[in-house]
């Protein structure tokens, strides 16, 4: 059995595009979300590490796909994220070509996290990515981040509200509160992690050791 070390996890490359990232083999899972959503913020509270991936107070911190490897053959990836209006144009452009470039062409990419701020999840494009990787069949698990920011009630509302919405998708889509901040829903990531790796280890046992 494989045990994933999510501490370990080191940095690899920030790619403006596929092509300059590493070989397309081995296990890939991707963050996606809004500008601002807590992507960074989430990989480095899984991996217990206080600055791997760079957060910011100011949106479109990420513009770069930023590749982190666990181990050998698994890796983590910080999208650049969309939906943030105050970037120039033509920047803006060609970090959304690298995106869907990356989300289209990606072979190893076997599981997405889509990152939404709990107080204003679901907006167009998320519903468009994740209904995306439904179509692809790949698996989703979304996170409603930034969940410190509301009461016990309306949290748990928010992910009623979340699942119910998920449910339209029609596919593999799991939907849970995250909070850096607190750590919550944090096993639950690294489990459906481990579960994501795990499965595709066992369908294609050629893939890494
Ligand atoms: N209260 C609270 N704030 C959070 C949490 N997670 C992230 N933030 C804050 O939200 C802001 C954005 O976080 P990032 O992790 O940089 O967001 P991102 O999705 O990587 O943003 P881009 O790289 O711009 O796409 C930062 O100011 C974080 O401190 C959380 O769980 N709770
Ligand atoms: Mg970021």
């Amino acid at each position: 059995m494989v045990q994933y070390h999510f501490q370990n996890t080191h940095f690899i490359t920030s790619a403006p595009n596929i092509q300059a990232m590493p070989e397309d083999s081995g296990i890939e899972i991707a963050f996606a979300g809004r500008s601002n959503a807590g992507k960074s913020s989430a990989l480095n509270t899984l991996t217990r590490q206080k600055s791997l991936a760079r957060t910011s107070k100011t949106p479109g911190r990420t513009q770069l796909i930023n590749v982190f490897e666990i181990s050998e053959g698994f890796r983590l990836i910080d999208l650049p994220g969309y939906g943030f209006a105050q970037v120039p144009e033509e920047v803006k452009k060609q970090w959304q070509k690298s995106l869907s470039e990356y989300l289209q062409d990606r072979q190893s990419l076997k599981g997405i996290v889509v990152l939404m701020d709990i107080r204003h999840p679901f907006k167009d494009t998320d519903v468009g990515l994740i209904q995306w990787a439904v179509d692809c069949e790949l698996p989703v698990l979304a996170l409603l981040t930034k969940s410190d920011k509301l009461k016990q009630g309306a949290r748990k509302t928010a992910i009623l509200k979340g699942r119910e919405t998920a449910k339209a998708f029609g596919g593999n889509v799991r939907v849970e509160a995250f909070s850096s901040l607190k750590k919550q829903g944090l096993d639950l990531l690294q489990n459906t992690l481990v579960g994501w790796f795990d499965q595709h280890l066992e369908n294609s046992p050629s893939d890494p050791e």
